[in-house]
């Protein structure tokens, strides 16, 4: 009895070694999901739910709107205060996802993409507004400033924001940051310096800061592909007829006497190369264009 046992379990031991495949089943691993899915009109479903999904995100406009409709927040009184104001600010008309969405339409449900945005001069009166403003749109604010007129009391509320840094720079000397936008507003601005030293000013003016530090930026729109708003001063509209002055008011300008700035912009060689140069948006004495049509210049 125990040795029929033993040879028992000899023999099992054998049947186990022995290698005996599994029996293919051709297409069942592919057949029974395709099955599953034909069953009960499951599939009918399934297309039915991608054709509406696509249509909710396509064809439905975004609650946030085209970007340019960021600019309905809701005005603070500095912000009422800052329209009053001649702004030098224009905001140019077409901001969206860089060229990758023109119409600037953010499908709904999906938080819209903040920019990185420099503002150059953005301690100064016009900068720091434009900063409180672009950091209440949701963007990512780099200020570089020299603090030559601007004043750090007019971005302290921002510290410590993580969307927010201060740069002490001056313009003229080369700056490398990847952004997508560069707001140039750095200039020495004040009347009273102007009538501190008039002929040190206007070479000051012309030279260093609006001619090398507006090169420099121009040369970091054009690296990083980011688009460019430059600003220029409430003074083009000449001695105010009106005040405050509404986007309608045309100034009170003797095109004479402008001579000098008016053709200042034509004695610049790269402005001279931008033959297929596009005002984008004009208003307030202020000029913005797409760094593409700087890139596009022969
Ligand atoms: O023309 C206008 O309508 C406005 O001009 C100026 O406003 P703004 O252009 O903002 O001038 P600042 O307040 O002096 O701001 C210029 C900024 O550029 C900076 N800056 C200046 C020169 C420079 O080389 N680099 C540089 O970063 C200054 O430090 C300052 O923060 C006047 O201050 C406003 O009262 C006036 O309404």
């Amino acid at each position: 009895m125990v040795s029929e046992l033993i040879y028992r379990g000899h023999e099992a031991q054998q049947a186990s070694d022995t290698y005996s495949p599994k029996p293919v089943k051709p297409w069942s691993s592919v057949a029974r999901p395709i099955r599953y899915l034909l069953r009960e009109q499951r599939l009918l479903f399934v297309l039915v739910g991608v054709v509406i999904a696509t249509l909710f995100f396509t064809v439905l406009p975004s609650p946030h709107g085209p970007r340019d409709a960021d600019y309905s927040i809701p005005l603070t009184d500095s912000d009422s205060y800052f329209r009053e104001t001649r702004s030098k600010v224009s905001v140019p008309q077409r901001i969206g996802f860089g060229s990758a969405n023109p119409t600037g339409k953010i499908p709904l449900g999906l938080k819209r993409k903040g920019l990185r945005i420099v503002v150059t001069g953005g301690a100064g009166f016009v900068g720091s507004h434009l900063v409180d403003r672009l950091i209440a749109r949701g963007d990512s604010v780099i200020v570089v400033d020299n603090f030559f007129t601007g004043r750090k009391e007019n971005l302290m509320h921002h510290f410590g924001n993580p969307n927010f840094e201060l740069i002490r720079h001056d313009v003229v000397e080369p700056l490398l940051l990847e952004v997508d936008q560069i707001y140039h507003l750095a200039c020495p601005a004040s009347p009273v310096h102007y009538k501190f030293n008039p002929v040190k000013t206007i070479i000051s003016l012309i030279f260093p800061t609006n001619v090398v530090g507006t090169l420099n930026m121009l040369g970091l729109a054009k690296r990083v592909g980011a688009r460019f708003l430059l600003t220029s001063t409430s003074e083009v509209y000449g001695d105010p007829l009106q005040h405050p002055q509404v986007e309608t008011y045309w100034g009170n300008v003797n095109p004479i006497g402008k001579f000098l700035f008016l053709s200042f912009p034509f004695f610049l060689p790269p402005y001279r190369k931008l033959k297929n140069w596009r005002p984008s948006s004009v208003s307030s004495g202020c000029v913005s264009f797409d760094s593409w049509s700087w890139l596009s210049c022969p």
